[in-house]
């Protein structure tokens, strides 16, 4: 395993995005994964539609009411695709599904695979080969209010929030796991959160170690 990964570095992670006044976490998570298994696979970093998922993918998910990544990795396998964030642009809000434009492109992916519950080492290893879309307890005040640093808790006592693995190191000794967040480049360390690893705690930091997900792309 490399001693430290950053996706960003690689040029597979897109600026960081705002979900605004929406339960939409769990889209911007699954599009942040399938927009670095894209550029990992074509060399090509495409910002994709966190609005398609809201507006189309809407038996199993509930677009601002919340949802779950692996059932929007299944929706993009079965719906062929997903748009471009410039076709089919974030409004905030859900809207009608808009129709597959004729000459849009989308990008497709071939499967998703769950990480191992519970194991930091399954993170890592899946990490270093690509962005990995997480659950959170993040509905605690510490983390809404989380300004920059190793994150080690007060979580929220459940799985409330969705953010994206893009990395891991360590800062000062502190070892953690870089995730994209999707509350705009003002919260935390310019959009993004440090959590801390190696704790222990088998569902990790916040139960990081719970919820983690990524796109297959063959
Ligand atoms: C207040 C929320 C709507 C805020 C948003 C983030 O903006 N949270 C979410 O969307 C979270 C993300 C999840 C990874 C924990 N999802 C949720 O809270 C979803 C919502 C329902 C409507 C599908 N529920 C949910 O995750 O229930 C637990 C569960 C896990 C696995 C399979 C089935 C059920």
């Amino acid at each position: 395993l490399p001693w430290a990964v950053d996706w960003r570095y690689k040029g597979a992670v897109t600026p960081v995005k705002n979900q605004g006044k929406c339960g939409s976490c769990w889209a911007f998570s699954t599009v942040a994964a399938v927009e670095g298994i894209n550029q990992i696979t074509t060399g090509k970093l495409v910002s994709l539609s966190e609005q398609e998922l809201m507006d189309c993918d809407s038996t199993l998910d509930h677009g601002c009411g919340g949802g779950i990544m692996d059932f929007a990795f299944a929706f993009i396998m079965g719906n062929q695709g997903i748009h471009t964030e410039e076709d089919y642009p974030y409004l905030m809000e859900e809207g009608y599904c808009k129709e597959k434009q004729p000459d849009a492109r989308v990008v497709t992916i071939t499967g998703y695979e769950d990480v191992p519950e519970n194991s930091e080492i399954s993170l890592l290893k899946a990490l270093a080969h690509q962005p990995v879309s997480v659950g959170i307890a993040g509905g605690s005040r510490d983390f809404q209010f989380y300004k920059g640093g190793v994150f080690d808790g007060a979580c929220s006592d459940e799985l409330d929030h969705a953010v994206t693995a893009v990395g891991y190191g360590s800062s000062y000794g502190q070892d953690y796991i870089l995730m994209k967040n999707s509350w705009g480049k003002n919260w935390g360390e310019q959009g993004y959160v440090k959590i801390k690893r190696g704790t222990g705690k088998p569902e990790g930091v916040c139960g990081i170690y719970t919820m983690a997900s990524y796109p297959v792309k063959n």
